[in-house]
């Protein structure tokens, strides 16, 4: 149903079949029993709705911009309304609630839409403050200040598709991790209230439900909350136990403080998307003190590796712009920059612990204690000693979330060996590799720096020292650095596989032998992670 949209001034009146105050399962008094109106309208200074079919009995007027509306149902929504006498800051803002209950479910949409459109265009609230003279004084949120309008346009849109939303829910290491968390650690949730940080389908809060959580507020900025909505209507058990809330968690209301979020806000490299500084945004907006967060914190391990394969594979790239008669023009003035171009495309695919050279270094993220500037700037310092000697070609990282519940603690790992998921490793090539004997030390630095992109620039270093006879004067002998966009990654996994294994090979045999053997590596499946694809 097409909403008819009001001028800046006119009213605009849309039909509901009642409306009752939530003190009291009654309806409030009306005229015409099962005709009654919402009546959007600018007076005193602010948009209002009210019902001038009912009595004064708690219907109205509510200023819209201090409301929020939640639907309920297909045909029953709650709105909520701050209560501008509230003197105390011990209580709950919203104090004054009414159900109000449709005939259809397109009547129902019809009325979602105009309290959307009047709470944004009319007076302003979520992207600016209307002021006295009518202008409208812009302050964006928190989200809108840190990332580009076409960013995060392109970011819902792909999220607003069920193909994606697919994708994920088929990661079956991801949704059962996440499925064996909740449901073993039920008591974490029973008779709990919940926030599902960026619902997506509506998974997590429906998990939530089936661990006898109290109510869940399901909140996704993209169109896949209209797709979660009809979800969770399918699944009537749990559906009264959940409310959708469309829109970003920077930026919502909700009527009440939860005891635990939960959220799957993990990008490739676990950063990538910056969805994480949203979910400590809604910690610091929803939950209580205390509270708990599924998961609860992260953490980014880190090792050199050696894979010559991958290596000459990317540097063969650029061997394009080598020819100087290209249709009678030389293409070499840009192979340089053809090179480093590829060699700052951070490589995503699913490749074999045996190819690290040390053991790895751990990066920890406490998302009960991690602060949102924290996560725009960030060091990693790097030290490792080869267990080989080799030709270490970059960096190779992974990482895991904790799932730290009251009964069971659940670790989701991306760790490469592990069984895979759509995130599979991330590898960091260097085009000057750095040659390695056994023992030596292998130090350096990964500091990344969030852009407005939703992902991050990430700047490496690799140093290897001196070793063996003369060592003792010291220095540096080899230094090797790359600058790489975690937005550009180079999705390697419909490539073929290079390496076989024999059964009994031990980790770097293969490593010191450079032996490379062909191997397809048919049947996996894309990932997705910000660039092209996401998460
Ligand atoms: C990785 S998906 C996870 C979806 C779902 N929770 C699941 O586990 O299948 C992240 C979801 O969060 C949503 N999202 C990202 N940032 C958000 C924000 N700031 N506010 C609300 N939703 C957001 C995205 O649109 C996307 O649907």
């Amino acid at each position: 149903m097409e909403v008819p949209l009001a001028g800046q001034q006119g009213p605009q009146d849309l039909p509901c079949l009642s409306v009752s105050t939530c003190s009291s399962s009654s309806p409030v008094s009306s005229a015409k029993p099962g005709r009654v109106v919402g009546r959007f309208s600018t007076g005193s200074g602010s948009a209002q709705l009210q019902f001038p079919d009912c009595g004064e009995d708690g219907s109205g007027p509510f200023d819209i911009r201090s409301s929020q509306l939640f639907k309920l149902g297909p045909v029953e929504s709650l709105c909520v309304s701050e209560d501008s006498n509230h003197k105390r800051t011990d209580e709950k803002p919203y104090s004054r609630a009414i159900t109000i209950r449709f005939r259809t479910e397109d009547e129902s949409n019809a009325f979602q839409q105009a309290f959307e459109y009047w709470k944004k265009e009319v007076t302003g609230a979520g992207t600016g403050t209307k002021l006295e003279n009518g202008s409208v004084l812009v302050s964006k949120s928190k989200f809108d200040d840190k990332i580009e309008a076409s960013s995060a346009k392109m970011y819902f849109h792909y999220y607003g598709q069920l193909l994606h939303q697919q994708n994920m829910l088929q990661d079956y290491v991801r949704t059962g991790t996440y499925y064996a968390a909740v449901i073993e650690n039920r008591l974490d949730f029973h008779d709990r209230v919940v926030v599902d940080v960026g619902a997506g389908s509506g998974i997590l809060s429906l998990f939530a439900a089936q661990a006898g959580a109290r109510h869940v507020y399901a909140v996704e900025a993209s169109e896949m909350a209209e797709h979660a909505r009809r979800l969770i209507a399918g699944n009537p058990l749990l559906a009264q136990k959940i409310t959708i809330v469309k829109g970003k968690v920077e930026e919502v209301e909700l009527p009440e403080k939860a005891d635990i979020l939960i959220s799957e806000p993990m990008g490739t490299l676990l950063v990538n998307e910056r969805m994480l500084e949203s979910y400590v945004i809604a910690r610091d907006r929803f939950l209580v003190p205390n509270g708990k967060m599924f998961p609860t914190i992260g953490r980014i391990h880190l090792a050199p590796f050696s894979d010559e394969f991958l290596y000459v594979e990317i540097a063969n790239k650029a061997l394009f712009w080598q020819q100087q008669n290209y249709y009678g023009v030389d293409l070499t003035p840009l192979h340089g920059s053809a090179f480093q171009g590829y060699f700052s495309q951070p490589v995503v695919d699913a490749f074999d612990p045996r190819l690290l050279v040390a053991p790895a270094i751990t990066h920890t993220l406490d998302f009960k204690t991690l602060k949102e500037e924290e996560l725009y700037e960030f060091d990693i310092p790097l030290s490792f000693k080869a267990a080989v000697g080799t030709r270490v070609h970059g960096l190779a990282c992974w990482f895991d979330v904790l799932f730290d519940g009251s009964s069971v603690q659940r670790w989701l790992s991306t760790a490469p060996g592990a069984p895979t998921t759509h995130w599979y490793q991330l590898r960091c090539v260097l085009s000057q590799p750095l040659y390695v004997m056994a023992g030596q030390e292998i130090t350096g630095r990964l500091h990344m720096v969030a852009h407005h992109a939703q992902s991050y620039t990430m700047y490496l270093t690799l140093s290897a020292k001196m070793w063996g006879a003369g060592a003792e004067q010291g220095g540096i002998i080899q230094s090797s650095m790359g600058k790489l966009d975690l937005k550009e990654p180079y999705y390697r996994m419909s490539q073929p596989q290079p390496y076989t294994w024999a059964q009994d090979q031990q980790p770097h045999q293969l490593i010191n032998s450079q032996e490379i053997a062909l191997q397809s590596q048919d049947g996996i499946q894309q990932g997705h992670g910000l660039g092209t694809q996401l998460n």
